[in-house]
């Protein structure tokens, strides 16, 4: 679904380049949920923006369902999630999931068609007409999940959506997005901070570490799909979980 090979992204700045990206290789399955993790700075956002089509790379190549990134947005192939949910506060939830549908012209009647659907996945059928301050920062999450979701693209693109969350509201939105991944049989690329979630939620954990930004371990879940929370007390999700932090510690300047 997603090939990357070589992948170079230097920025040019006023302090000099900085590489944000350095002979990233990396190869996403159909299907596959994909977590990015490392220290700030690594490139993790900066890779999922070359997937969007957001970021130019300087090097190397990158395809999407085969084709170039830009090619892939405008055959509407991603939907985007970002760490602050970005709803408008003055338009309800259903307008909110509206407005891009709005923009490329589908119906009314096929707005109100998607719009019901991508609730229903997100279980928030029945707030579609309160306002995102009507919301808690999870539900608010969630619709603006909703949104990414109503084009119907294969890929998911989320950038530590959770991040800002309370552990709890967290652990009840990682239940309920790999839910939602079953049932939708999307391909999900996740940036995060943190390793029980990286270890919890996906098929692939993608290492990186900064300066320059590059991957220094890919991991191969083991774990079945099906994953009740308390599947994070065992041997294997934490033997998974060391192996993420050996990689993070690895990539580690300030461990020198
Ligand atoms: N538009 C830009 N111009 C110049 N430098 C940039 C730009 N975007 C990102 N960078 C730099 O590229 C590097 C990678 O940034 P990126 O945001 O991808 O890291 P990250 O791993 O997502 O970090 P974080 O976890 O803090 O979000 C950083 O050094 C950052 O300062």
């Amino acid at each position: 679904m997603i090939s990357a090979k070589s992948l170079d992204l230097t920025f040019q700045t006023n302090d000099g380049p900085v590489h944000a990206l350095s002979g990233v290789d990396l190869d996403i399955g159909k299907g596959e949920f994909v977590s990015f993790i490392g220290p700030s700075g690594c490139g993790k956002t900066t890779f999922l923006r070359c997937i969007a089509a957001l970021e130019a790379p300087t090097g190397g190549t990158l395809t999407v369902n085969g084709m170039t990134p830009d090619e892939a947005r405008r055959a509407r192939a991603y939907g985007y999630v970002f760490q602050a949910a970005g709803l408008y506060p003055w338009r309800t939830i259903e307008k909110n999931i509206a407005l891009p549908l709005e923009i490329m012209g589908y119906s009314k009647s096929e707005q109100d068609e998607r719009i019901a659907r991508v609730l229903d996945l997100v279980e928030l059928s029945n707030f579609g007409k309160k306002y995102p301050w009507q919301l808690s920062g999870g539900m608010q999450q969630r619709a603006s999940i909703a949104r990414a979701l109503a084009f119907d693209a294969d890929i998911l693109l989320m950038d530590e959506p959770f991040g800002a969350l309370d552990e709890i509201v967290r652990d009840h939105l990682n239940e309920q997005l790999l839910d939602l991944w079953a049932r939708t049989e999307k391909t999900i690329g996740f940036v995060t901070h943190s390793i029980p979630e990286a270890v919890y939620l996906s098929t692939k954990i993608v290492v990186m570490s900064p300066r320059p930004g590059r991957i220094t371990d890919v991991i191969d879940s083991p774990l079945p799909k099906e994953r009740p929370l308390d599947i994070r007390d065992t041997p294997e999700f934490l033997e998974i979980a060391h192996r993420v932090r050996d990689g993070l510690r690895a990539g580690h300047a300030y461990d020198d």
